[in-house]
C-alpha cells in the first residue's frame, strides 16, 4: 500500500471477501484516481457491490485492505466529507420530505445546513423539496440518493449501478453529472454491468469477474485493443477467392457458413481483386466489432450463471486474460 496517497484516491490491496465457501472478492488490488470517471465493470455477481461496501466500511474484508486518502473508512473524521456514495438499496425514510431527509443527514454528519439547498438545486429537486419521498418516482429517488452523496462536498463519489431502471433522460443526466464531477477534479467510481454505458462515461476501466481483476486500463486502450474491424466476404467460388487473396498477401479466415473474414479495412482491394479474376461475390461488407462483444469475451469464462445452461460455473482456475487474442479464432 502506498503511503504517499494523493487526496481523493481509493487504494485496494489484496482485498478479499469470503462468505463461507464463496469467495465474492478475490485478492483485488487497484487504485482509483481523481479527475476522471473510473468504470467498475463486471457481469452480475462479479463482486462489484461487495467491493464497494468494503470501501465504505459496511462489510469487513476477510483479507487485504482498502484505504481512502491513505486511511481506513472508520478512521475518517466526518466520512461524508471524504466520500459520498449511492448504493443500490434505497435507505431513506419514506415519510420524510426530501429536504428533511437531507437535513437529518447533514446534522448528524457535521455538514452545514446551507448544503441541503445547494445539493437539491444540483440534482434538480428544489421544486419537490417539501414533498414526502414515498411518492417519488425511481428517477427522483436516484436524484435524492445522489443529493445525499454530494451533501458533504466530498472529493470522492461512488455510484453502484446508478442508471439501473432509469429512462433515457435520467441516464443522460447521470452521465453528464458524473463527467462534470470528474472535471471538477473529483474521483468518480461507478459500477455497471453494461460496457455500452461505460464506453460513453468512463475514461478508465477496472473489469472484474468472479471477484478477480481481469483488466485495469484506460478506455482508449481498451478500445484500441478490442475494436476489431474486418470485412465479411462470401463467394460461390470460395476456394479460388482464397487463392487470389493469398497470392495478394491478404489473410482470410474461414468463420463458418461459407463466410470469410479479413482483418483490417481492405474491402475495396478485395472487390478489385475479385473483379480482376472474374470471381462472383455474394457479400463484401466491412464490420466493426462492438465493445460490448469485447467485454463479453473478456468475462466469458467468469460469468456465474450462464443463460443457456443455468449451471453454476465451478472452475477454480482464474479466467484467462484475453487482451488482443480475444478475437483470434482457433
Ligand atoms: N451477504 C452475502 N452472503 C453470501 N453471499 C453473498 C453475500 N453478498 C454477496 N454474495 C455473493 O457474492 C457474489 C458477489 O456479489 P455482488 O453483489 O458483490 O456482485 P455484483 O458484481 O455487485 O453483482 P450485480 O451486478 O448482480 O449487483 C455473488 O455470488 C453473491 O451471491
Amino acid at each position: 500500500m502506498s503511503r504517499s496517497s494523493v487526496a481523493g484516491m481509493i487504494e485496494l490491496e489484496g482485498l478479499t471477501k469470503r462468505y463461507g465457501e464463496k469467495v465474492a472478492v478475490n485478492n483485488l488490488s487497484f487504485t482509483v484516481r481523481p479527475g476522471i470517471v473510473t468504470g467498475f465493470l463486471g457481469p452480475n455477481g462479479a463482486g462489484k457491490s461487495t467491493t464497494m461496501r468494503m470501501i465504505l466500511g459496511l462489510d469487513h474484508p476477510t483479507a487485504g485492505d482498502v484505504r481512502i486518502d491513505g486511511k481506513r473508512y472508520e478512521q475518517l473524521k466526518d466520512p461524508l466529507t471524504y466520500i459520498g456514495a449511492l448504493l443500490e438499496a434505497k435507505a431513506w425514510h419514506g415519510g420524510r420530505t426530501a429536504y428533511n431527509h437531507l437535513l437529518c443527514l447533514a446534522q448528524s454528519n457535521g455538514i452545514p445546513r446551507s448544503r441541503v439547498r445547494d445539493v437539491l438545486e444540483t440534482v434538480g429537486l428544489t421544486a419537490v423539496a417539501k414533498k414526502k419521498t414515498k411518492g417519488f418516482s425511481m428517477g427522483m429517488g436516484q436524484r435524492l440518493g445522489i443529493a445525499a452523496a454530494l451533501l458533504g462536498d466530498p472529493r470522492i463519489l461512488m455510484f453502484d449501478e446508478p442508471v439501473n431502471g432509469l429512462d433515457p433522460e435520467g441516464i443522460h443526466w447521470i452521465r453528464t453529472l458524473m463527467k462534470s464531477l470528474a472535471a471538477q477534479g473529483r474521483t468518480v467510481f461507478v459500477s455497471s454491468h453494461l460496457m455500452s454505458e461505460m464506453a460513453l462515461t468512463a475514461e478508465h476501466l477496472v473489469v472484474i469477474g468472479q471477484g478477480r481483476l481481469l483488466a485495469d486500463t484506460s478506455m482508449a486502450d481498451f478500445i484500441a485493443r478490442n475494436s476489431r474491424s474486418y470485412v465479411r466476404v462470401r463467394s460461390p467460388q470460395r476456394e479460388r477467392l482464397l487463392d487470389v487473396l493469398h497470392q495478394a498477401g491478404i489473410v482470410a479466415v474461414e468463420s463458418g457458413g461459407g463466410v470469410l473474414e479479413v482483418d483490417g479495412g481492405k474491402a475495396e482491394r478485395i472487390g478489385e481483386l475479385a473483379a480482376q479474376h472474374r470471381l462472383t461475390l455474394h457479400e463484401l461488407s466491412p464490420q466493426q466489432a462492438s465493445l460490448e462483444e469485447a467485454f463479453m469475451q473478456l468475462t466469458a469464462e467468469s460469468v456465474e450463471y450462464h443463460a443457456h445452461s443455468g449451471t453454476h460455473a465451478t472452475s477454480p482456475e482464474p479466467p484467462r486474460q484475453q487482451w488482443g487474442d480475444g478475437w483470434k479464432r482457433g
